[in-house]
């Protein structure tokens, strides 16, 4: 995995600022993911974020069934157990392939939109069974959502793509976000292949903010050798692992592809043992174009050499064709 950008000399000189740009769509072009230091969220927000998600996560089931996803895919708000989605009806869907056996995710999560949608609301447990949780997720929300503008002002700029263009579709924030843990188990169970953590998958928005604890096991695809899948790490957990979603993929007419990833064995433990694989937390910050943003490509990206790949459709309705496979509809 290539080096951590520091992101803070986007506030640096010009020079600074425009080798920074350059830098991110370089290495977004041939890996469809990048590593962020320095990028304005503070280290203790993010420990404290990561404290949250554990603790939750901790609540016995019954307290974290009271704030349940409903069983169909929409809204895309509360907690869901172990079973309940399997990403894996995804996998390849913008490749055009259809999924094979179906694997299934040992994983739970907690999905969280902005306090402020007009559409649907937060699910939330109630406040004295982990008091300070919902304040702080909200407000995470809106920090996170300052650094999503930055790192979008900087890929705008890079690829020639008006910052403010950039900027309209996406300032409503109608973005979501995810706690997941993945429990320990014994590393037999993903042996033959049809559960893991999260099976491969690209995002769906503009962009992923993901931050991961140590324990390792996330995975990204070359993009240069399709099906081979290398790890990433993170130096410390307030590090951002920046993917492109699919809905960059659009908007650029793929120029920057979609990062297919998906989290499997740590590289410590060895595959088919009986070691037990060792709980994983991690973050990540969806940032999704306005729901009725169209992600017709920037016709800078349409040329005839590069004709249009996609057709025209709202950034509500892809999310939604997207999200409707993931959830099994099972109460
Ligand atoms: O847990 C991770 O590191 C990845 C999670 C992920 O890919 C997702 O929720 O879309
Ligand atoms: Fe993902």
């Amino acid at each position: 995995m290539s080096e951590t950008i520091d992101f803070s000399l986007l506030k640096g000189s010009p020079e600074e600022s425009q080798a920074v740009s350059a830098q991110l769509l370089a290495t977004l072009k041939t890996r469809g993911v990048a590593k962020l230091k320095n990028h304005g969220l503070p280290a203790e927000l993010i420990a404290e974020m990561f404290e949250y998600t554990r603790k939750f996560f901790a609540l016995p089931l019954e307290d974290k069934m009271i704030a349940k996803h409903p069983p169909e895919s929409t809204p895309n708000r509360g907690y869901s157990y172990v079973g309940q989605e399997s990403v894996g009806s995804i996998s390849g869907f913008e490749k055009g392939v259809t999924p094979g056996k179906q694997v299934r995710d040992i994983k739970e999560t907690v999905d969280i939109g902005s306090a402020n949608d007009d559409l649907v609301d937060n699910i939330w447990v109630p406040e004295e069974k982990l008091p300070g949780f919902r304040k702080f997720m909200e407000d995470f929300y809106d920090s996170a959502f300052k650094v999503e503008l930055e790192i979008l002002a900087a890929l705008a700029k890079a690829l020639g793509i008006p910052e403010e263009d950039m900027k309209l579709l996406h300032n409503k924030a109608e973005n979501e976000f995810r706690l997941l843990h993945y429990p320990a188990i014994p590393a037999s169970e993903l042996a033959d292949g049809t559960a893991t953590r999260i099976a491969e998958h690209t995002d769906f928005g503009t962009i992923t903010m993901l931050f991961q604890d140590s324990i390792g096991g996330l995975q990204v695809e070359d993009q240069k050798d399709p099906g081979n899948f290398r790890g990433v790490e993170s130096s410390d957990r307030s590090e951002i692992i920046l993917n492109i979603g699919d809905s960059l993929q659009r908007l650029t007419n793929d120029t920057f592809r979609a990062a297919c990833h998906r989290v499997t064995y740590p590289p410590t433990v060895k595959v088919g043992s009986d070691e037990i694989i060792p709980e994983r937390f991690s973050i990540a910050y969806f940032a999704k174009p306005n729901r009725t943003a169209s992600l017709f490509p920037f016709k800078n990206f349409i040329t005839p050499s590069t004709p249009c790949r996609y057709d025209d459709i709202t950034a509500w309705d892809y999310n939604n064709l997207r999200i409707t496979k993931l959830f099994s509809g099972k109460a």
